[in-house]
């Protein structure tokens, strides 16, 4: 059996008097892809953000790697990718400039794969040297994922990463995934609305509603034989 590379217990936390994640327990093994779903506001993110250790819970905690999420080592976080829903990139740099930033505080960093995506999503020509605030939302979305992806973390935590790409940005974007994972045995837990790609990537998928974890499971075993289709079944299980 592969180690669990994410292991959350009790996890609770309330914004005054509204309680958004009310005890989640969840193991997540090395190399699962795992499409987290829920109606606005169930949460997602909260919990993305609670189990990175960014944002302090009320009750119990999370552990990546084994260790608490509020005290990594370097090690630890050098193997964490992790893409905001509201990304916070330095506006006034170009992309370039960006990533020549990270590549310092990153001791690890895949050079010829920053290359090869600045390429092919469009990033390389006069992008590459346009400040950041002039570029469109997708482009910094795009920029985002590669800062994510450049350090080649063993575990990735996306919360809606492709929202602003367009279908084909989208369909790059998950090859890159994939093959990321198949090579790589990379964990991913991503949060997302549209179904259709979660189709096409997601080996498992898990639903957040009411702060729990209601639903979670191998995306065709949760399927199967039952005549629905995976809207559907959002829609049943988060009713
Ligand atoms: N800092 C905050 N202060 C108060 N309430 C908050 C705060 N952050 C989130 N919330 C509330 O917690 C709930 C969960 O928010 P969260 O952003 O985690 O949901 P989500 O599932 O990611 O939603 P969406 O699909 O719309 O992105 C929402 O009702 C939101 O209003």
């Amino acid at each position: 059996m592969k180690p669990s590379i994410i292991e959350i217990s009790n996890l609770r936390k309330a914004f005054g008097q509204q309680q958004v994640l009310q005890g989640i327990n969840w193991n997540i093994e090395q190399g699962k892809v795992i499409g987290l779903l829920g109606r606005n506001g169930a949460g997602k993110s909260t919990l993305l953000e609670c189990l990175l250790g960014l944002r302090e819970a009320d009750a119990g905690g999370s552990k990546l790697f084994g260790q608490p999420a509020g005290a990594l080592n370097d090690e630890a976080r050098a193997n964490i990718g992790y893409v905001p829903q509201k990304s916070e990139l330095f506006e006034w740099l170009t992309p370039v400039q960006l990533l020549d930033y990270f590549k310092a505080l990153y001791p690890r960093w895949n050079q010829t794969k920053v290359d090869g995506l600045m390429q092919r999503w469009g990033l390389a020509g006069e992008a590459a040297t346009k400040q950041i605030s002039k570029l469109s939302g997708g482009e910094k979305q795009r920029l985002s994922l590669i800062r994510a992806l450049a350090h080649d973390p063993k575990l990735l935590v996306l919360d809606e990463p492709v929202a602003s790409l367009d279908p084909v940005g989208r369909r790059d974007f998950l090859q890159e995934l994939i093959s990321d994972v198949i090579e790589r045995d990379t964990t991913v837990i991503f949060s997302t609305h549209i179904l259709s790609d979660l189709e096409r990537v997601a080996l498992d998928v898990a639903f957040l509603q009411g702060g729990k974890i209601v639903l979670q499971g191998a995306l065709d075993e949760l399927l199967e034989g039952k005549n629905l289709s995976l809207e559907d079944l959002f829609v049943e299980v988060t009713k």
